[in-house]
């Protein structure tokens, strides 16, 4: 018969095919029943996907974005987070910024320059100071004197490096006006001064002061060669192909002619003592890139992606990243909106706490607040304010936080943050007692120190916050990607399901 020659014509070697194909010698009537049997099952099969369809739409409609609020002192780490988070979800845009953050990273080199030849200026004209003697050499660590006077070497070196502060004005001119920067340049004379007055209030830099930038601002891509190409394309593109790598105003090429200097700079021993007379730690401070200046300074130099996570830039302001996570058990993707706040003292103080501001509304809807505090700081104090140790500033914004009324449903998430930083303090020698007397004789090992801070806050929260709430604490180093994808991938998940669940999504 034609209709069994047309049933057996799946292809024998196919062993779904043959699993599914109609028996042989299947009779009309058996043959009836079985398509309609299939008819139902194919029925059901399409109602019950018709129905995830839907439920997966509804999910999508229904279950609002989770917001995340970023907070903590200044330089405890918010931004580095918020970077995180951008490499996790979107590493084709993250790393399409490279071109920016290179001139970021050498700014910070600048900065750094600039801190030595400062440092250098004091030593030079204190009164006190001495010319280095084979006592006081930077490997006998000797304090016979306040200061060493630098010799006519080094003071040339100086000489031939003040030229490169130049590139602090240009960049922050550069970033200052994104749209105006060739007519800027064009104004440009050696020593000018950038001014005050034609500065945007969002982002400047006063004398001594660092540079800030508040992200609203859409400073990346000043760094490109076509600034105009529009967002999509952005994307897509990486900005290391738009810059132009042979501009001899980059300031990148400035920096390579000087390299060399910088290395000598950085290595004199007379430089590593005055620093430490003066009681300045570069090695540990924000955007350190003095070890790897002949890295950053090559010519065709492209930051890595823990190099970008170093480089500093404060912020000002608050600013909202939207990103898409999807939760790897449900499959399900939600939307993130994760606002970063300038943590600088006088923002939060005007800004944050007080009522009926303009941050007040954000701290009403938020999901979760990852709160930084950066433990490494214990033996530090604010810039803005040199009698306010680090450490107790931070726990005091912690107090803050725990016990404000509209946060008090908020899911609380406390990275301990700067744990490598803290760990090689301990391990120097540092004493974690001498500044934390309530520490008492405890041992000055980082296990222990690290369990006692947990302590403390965890017991902050208990005593400011009895009723019941969801709250994580992490020790976190969040310039190691590897780990802090970890933790901000288990937050993730936690927050996933505590939306759904808050939209009636799920059980
Ligand atoms: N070694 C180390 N450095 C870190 C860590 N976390 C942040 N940093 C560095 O510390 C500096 C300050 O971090 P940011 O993320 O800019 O700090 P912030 O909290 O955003 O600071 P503001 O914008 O001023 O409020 C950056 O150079 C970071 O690379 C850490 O865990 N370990
Ligand atoms: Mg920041």
């Amino acid at each position: 018969m034609p209709g069994r020659v047309l049933m057996r014509s799946f292809d024998e070697s196919d062993p779904i095919a043959a699993a599914i194909a109609p028996p042989e010698n299947e009779s009309p009537g058996e043959r009836q029943n079985r398509i309609l049997k299939e008819r139902v099952a194919k029925q059901i099969s399409d109602e019950i996907d018709e129905q995830l369809s839907r439920e997966k739409q509804f999910a999508k409609k229904q279950a609002k974005p989770v917001k995340v609020l970023l907070l903590g002192q200044s330089e405890s780490g918010k931004s580095t987070t918020l970077k995180n988070f951008q490499l996790m979800c979107e590493p084709k845009a993250f790393r399409a910024e490279r071109a920016s953050w290179r001139a970021i990273i050498h700014l910070n080199v600048v900065r750094s320059v600039r801190t030595i030849l400062d440092a250098l200026a004091v030593a030079s004209s204190a009164p006190e100071a001495l010319p280095p003697s084979p006592r006081s050499s930077a490997s006998s660590g000797s304090r016979d004197s306040l200061t060493v006077r630098p010799d006519t070497d080094l003071l040339a070196l100086r000489m031939r490096l003040l030229p490169l502060l130049q590139i602090e004005d240009e960049l922050t001119r550069r970033l200052a006006h994104p749209d105006t920067h060739e007519q800027d340049r064009a104004q440009l004379t050696p020593g000018t001064p950038v001014s005050a007055s034609r500065t945007p209030a969002l982002f400047r830099r006063r004398a001594g002061k660092e540079v800030a930038v508040n992200s609203a601002v859409a400073w990346k891509h000043v760094f490109m060669r076509s600034p105009e190409s529009d967002d999509g394309v952005r994307e897509s593109i990486d900005t290391l192909n738009l810059v132009d790598w042979d501009d001899p105003e980059d300031p990148g090429t400035l920096l390579h002619a000087r390299s060399e200097d910088m290395q000598r700079l950085w290595a004199h021993p007379t430089v590593r003592l005055t620093l430490e007379r003066q009681g300045i730690r570069l090695q540990e401070s924000s955007g350190f890139f003095l070890d790897e200046l002949s890295e950053v300074t090559a010519p065709r130099y492209v930051p890595r992606d823990e190099h970008i996570l170093r480089a500093r830039l404060k912020t000002l302001g608050v600013s909202e990243h939207c990103m898409r996570l999807t939760d790897p058990n449900g499959g399900i993707t939600r939307e993130f909106r994760i606002f970063d706040v300038g943590g600088q003292r006088s923002m939060r103080r005007k800004h944050c706490f007080a009522p009926s501001t303009k941050w007040v509304p954000y701290f009403d809807d938020m999901d979760a607040i990852i709160f930084l505090a950066p433990i490494s700081a214990f033996d530090q104090t604010l810039s803005e304010d040199p009698r306010v140790n680090r450490l107790a500033d931070s726990v005091e914004l912690w107090t803050e936080i725990a016990s404000n009324k509209l946060l008090q449903k908020t899911n609380l998430v406390l990275f301990l943050n700067k744990v490598d930083i803290m760990q090689a303090k301990l391990a120097a020698g540092i004493q974690f007692a001498d500044y934390c007397p309530a520490y008492g004789r405890r041992p000055n090992d980082f296990d222990s120190a690290s369990r006692y801070l947990k302590k403390q806050f965890s017991g902050i929260l208990k005593q400011q916050s009895p009723l019941p709430r969801v709250f994580y604490c992490h020790l976190t180093n969040v310039i190691d990607t590897q780990a802090t994808a970890n933790v901000l991938r288990n937050m993730q998940d936690m927050l996933m399901r505590f939306n759904l669940k808050e939209s009636h999504l799920i059980m």
